[in-house]
């Protein structure tokens, strides 16, 4: 029998949507990926299975029996807990305390704090998870964070795990620990689920995988690894997409951005290299190998200790990203959604914001019909899924609010140096597409791009040439046909360390 079972599930939002009669089964000892594009209706799914949504119709099964869920806590009692992409803690609190919290063990009616740590230690390291019980969650890393709440799903005795986009902010190391303990608790029995938009992690740890699209099940593959990737591409996106990279040569003009010299009281060793005119320079790096640091010093962002940004020529002034802007150079940040984003706001807006900043477009209520046209054709063009650009952005699923913000960007009037940190992170196989032929479209203009990922396929299938950093400084620089895997692991890589020992996904 399923362990769990969705039966014709639907939920609608007003104006979208979001499933429409979705059926599917996972069985216990089994990881049950979920793929599809950004706003098929992953994570809704995932809210009604924890019980913070009501599905307007169908049913949900636990090992055969119906429930209706009104709240988290009933879904916690019947044995389900969800790893949201915004984790659930409370600062403040230790890490068994967190674990506990709401059932911590009392002596003569007071928190009795050392059998707490005691059970949640044991608990920790019966898991295989290295944390001090007696750390405060403010001390801990995200992915330490995330192990807490694992470790809290498992002492509430789930059956049922499910994770949504868990790795999209760890490091390959942190995705390592993570996939062996979602491995181990496949092994105990459990039924988990997996939401990512990462097709390499998908085919590493999940066993089947179901395929939204537009709120519909689309199919559901028993045995994951006999599906070709091609087949699972085309169906989330509902076409072919040949070469998802989709690379094309372009001419390259004479130097236009040069940076000499950079360096701050993070990055102390000086940072020097040039990008010509229709160039696209990928940056690869280990986490903390100073990539979003050299570009955020560029930008202006952060404080200058020495060296200079040089724009056709020209001397940028080192007055901060205003300076920058106002030059042509614009930075798309790594974390968009706390960078920046107007929630309250409509698509549009937020989409305009920068236009309205240089005075292109009319006052702040005034629908402009440049603005809506704008808006219009991003939407599109990213494939951003809205009922319409009136939408409040804040309800909108979490890569399209991504695609937005980003469209923020690609949208600055002036552009000639466009530098993208992690553009495509959290971001569909179909909507990664078409950002690359838009990294495409603005090189072939003239502009400089520097794009900045840690997914190394994605860098090399798009750069014209790679820059790698280790530890702060430059450790190499290789062409488009000298860089491939081994290439550019060899140089992000500490001294000495296996290239095989870093898994890339
Ligand atoms: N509270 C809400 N109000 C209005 N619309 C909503 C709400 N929550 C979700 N939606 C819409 O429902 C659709 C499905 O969203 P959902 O978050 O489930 O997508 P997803 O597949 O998880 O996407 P992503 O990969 O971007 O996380 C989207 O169009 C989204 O905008």
């Amino acid at each position: 029998m399923a362990a769990l079972q969705f039966d014709q599930i639907t939920k609608t939002f007003p104006g979208v949507k979001a499933l429409n009669g979705v059926s599917f089964e996972a069985r216990p000892g089994q990881v049950m990926g979920l793929l599809g594009e950004n706003g098929a209706g992953k994570s809704t799914l995932l809210k009604i299975l924890g019980g913070q949504y009501k599905p307007d119709g169908g049913r949900l099964l636990l090992d055969g029996r119906e429930h209706r869920f009104s709240s988290a806590a009933d879904a916690i009692a019947a044995g389900v807990a969800i790893i949201h992409q915004e984790l659930q803690y409370v600062a403040e609190l230790t890490v068994a305390e967190n674990v506990l919290l709401g059932r911590l063990p009392t002596r003569f009616g007071l928190v009795d704090h050392a059998a707490a740590r005691r059970q949640v230690a044991e608990q920790l390291a019966r898991i295989g998870v290295d944390l001090d019980p007696a750390a405060r969650l403010s001390e801990l890393s995200i992915a330490q964070r995330q192990m807490v709440e694992i470790c809290k799903a498992v002492m509430q005795d789930a059956k049922v795990i499910a994770f949504d986009e868990p790795t999209s902010s760890l490091s390959h190391r942190e995705t390592d620990i993570l996939f062996r303990l979602v491995k181990r608790l496949r092994a105990e029995g459990r039924t988990l689920i997996y939401i990512s938009h990462r097709l390499e992690e998908l085919y590493e740890l999940c066993d089947a995988c179901t395929i939204f699209r537009d709120g519909r099940k689309i199919v559901t593959h028993d045995v994951m690894a006999q599906v070709p990737r091609e087949r699972l591409i085309a169906d989330m996106v509902g076409r072919e997409l040949q070469d998802i990279y989709d690379y094309r040569p372009r001419a390259h003009g004479p130097v236009r951005l040069e940076a000499r010299g950079l360096h701050s009281a993070r990055l102390p060793a000086p940072l020097s290299f040039a990008v010509r005119g229709g160039e696209v320079l990928g940056f690869f790096g280990l986490v903390g190998a100073g990539r979003s640091e050299l570009m955020r010093l560029l930008y202006g962002a952060d404080a200058r200790r020495g060296g200079e940004v040089l724009l056709d020529g020209h001397a940028v002034p080192s007055a901060g990203p205003s300076a920058a802007i106002a030059a042509g150079i614009v930075l798309c940040p790594e974390d968009r959604k706390e960078q920046g984003i107007l929630a309250h706001a409509s698509v549009a807006e937020n989409i305009n914001i920068s236009c309205r900043r240089h005075g292109l477009a009319g006052g702040i209520f005034l629908r402009h019909g440049q603005e809506a046209q704008r808006a219009d054709a991003f939407i599109q063009k990213l494939r951003i899924k809205t009922p319409n650009r009136e939408q409040e952005i804040r309800l909108l699923s979490g890569g399209n609010q991504q695609k937005v913000i980003l469209a923020r960007w690609l949208a600055e009037p002036g552009l000639k140096v466009l530098i993208l940190d992690e553009p495509t992170r959290g971001i569909d196989v179909g909507a990664k597409n078409e950002i690359y032929k838009i990294i495409h479209d603005v090189a072939a203009a003239g502009c400089c791009v520097i794009v900045i990922s840690s997914e190394l396929p994605e860098v090399l299938g798009i750069a014209d040439r790679l820059i790698v950093m280790r530890d702060g400084r430059i450790s190499g620089e290789l062409p488009r046909d000298q860089a491939n895997e081994t290439a550019a692991l060899a140089l992000a890589l500490p001294d000495g360390a296996p290239a095989a020992a870093a898994a890339v996904h």
